[in-house]
């Protein structure tokens, strides 16, 4: 047989199946609305299992697993089409999010003015008040006790990746992502006055800084010590007086404390940017934005989290990013925290979330935002 005539029996084979898969899906959606007058669930895993030792007894061993994902997928389709038929029908489910920006007066972030986090506050939020506080969690408890209406926190960064803190706290407080931005982050090495770069044995800064500085500290054998902050770190070199002190921070953070700036751009990485978000205690859907937050946990099995991450393509959506956390309950369990493409007011987002709150023991909704990337 020529590839052409092979290609042919494929066409032949499609056609059928495609004339198959229609009338499966019609009588999926005859389940979908039987169960939605019964309000019973869509997702039957017993059924499932017993659909795929129903139709691999006596199939040729050396396809048993192709086919066996096949089947899976096929039913995984079958459910996203009664999700979306069971909406149709009425099902009461809505994503509870505000449409209306809400007023911002007062903003917080971590650290000091001079910091990365002040640049992001101020490009995100112009013309607000700004309070500068200790920690990440401060800035949670500020937007939660409703002293700021928004509170800036970074959440990643291309060389040193997830501040994951942030992660946790989001939780911990029930705030939302309403907004992020991209700082573009150039550490500059700064000492006191008089300081040359030979005189610094050891800098002061926060961890991702350092990590993000490690080999220029390294071919110099400088050493660190963690700061809660850059900005805090150059304030804390100034009031030291030492001349075999030095603090990376921004050229901002080094002017503002008086110090001298002695080499400018020491991370390996000159790709290196911040993503800052901007948290509130509102769910805001904005016609603009084009990206979701959510976490979630999947059942504890194999397979499982690749079935979700199926789900999402189901949907056509794309991640944009995906982190997970240990779910602090139970010992190598996890919580997956994923970004992807989408806007909450797509009514196809209605249906995923739909699903998604019905198949898996636990989703939340984490922001909606407009990202330029
Ligand atoms: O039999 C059902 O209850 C269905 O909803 C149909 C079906 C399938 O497509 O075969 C889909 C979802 C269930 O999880 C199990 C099976």
């Amino acid at each position: 047989m020529t590839l052409d005539e092979i290609r042919k029996e494929i066409d032949e084979i499609d056609i059928q199946m495609k004339e198959l898969f229609q009338r499966r899906m019609k009588a999926a959606e005859r389940v979908a609305e039987s169960k939605f007058r019964t309000k019973d669930k869509i997702l039957k895993p017993e059924r499932e299992e017993q659909v795929i030792r129903q139709l691999t007894a006596g199939l040729d061993k050396e396809l048993e697993q192709e086919y066996i994902s096949f089947v899976k997928k096929m039913m995984e389709v079958s459910r996203t089409h009664q999700y979306k038929k069971t909406i149709i029908l009425g099902a009461a489910f809505e994503i509870a999010c505000q449409k209306e920006e809400l007023p911002v007066r007062q903003v917080c972030y971590q650290g000091l003015p001079g910091s990365y986090s002040e640049m992001a506050a101020g490009s995100m939020f112009p013309n607000c008040q700004y309070t500068a506080v200790s920690t990440f969690e401060d800035v949670f408890s500020q937007v939660s006790e409703g002293s700021s209406d928004i509170g800036i926190v970074p959440l990643e960064n291309t060389t040193a990746g997830g501040v994951y803190e942030v992660y946790d706290l989001l939780l911990k407080y029930n705030l939302y992502i309403n907004c992020s931005d991209i700082v573009k982050v150039e550490h500059c090495l700064a000492g006191i006055k008089g300081a040359s770069l030979e005189d610094i044995k050891e800098v002061y800064s926060h961890p991702q800084a350092i990590l993000q500085s490690k080999e220029f500290l390294k071919s110099r054998g400088i050493t660190a010590k963690v700061s809660s902050n850059t900005a805090v770190a150059a304030q804390d070199v100034f009031r030291e007086n030492d001349l075999g002190r030095g603090a990376i921070c921004s050229i901002a953070a080094a002017k503002r404390y008086g110090l001298n700036i002695l080499i400018e751009g020491i991370n390996h990485n000159k790709e290196n940017a911040t993503k800052f978000v901007a948290v509130s205690k509102h769910l805001i859907s904005r016609p603009n934005h084009n990206r979701i937050a959510l976490v979630f946990a999947c059942s504890h099995r194999s397979g499982s989290l690749a079935s979700v991450l199926g789900i999402f393509g189901d949907y056509g959506v794309n991640l944009t990013e995906i982190h997970s956390r240990p779910d602090g309950k139970h010992a190598w369990e996890y919580l997956f925290y994923v970004d992807f493409t989408g806007n909450l007011q797509d009514e196809r987002m209605r249906v995923l979330f739909y699903q998604l709150t019905e198949e898996l023991p636990y989703v939340k909704i984490l922001g909606s935002y407009e990202s330029k990337q």
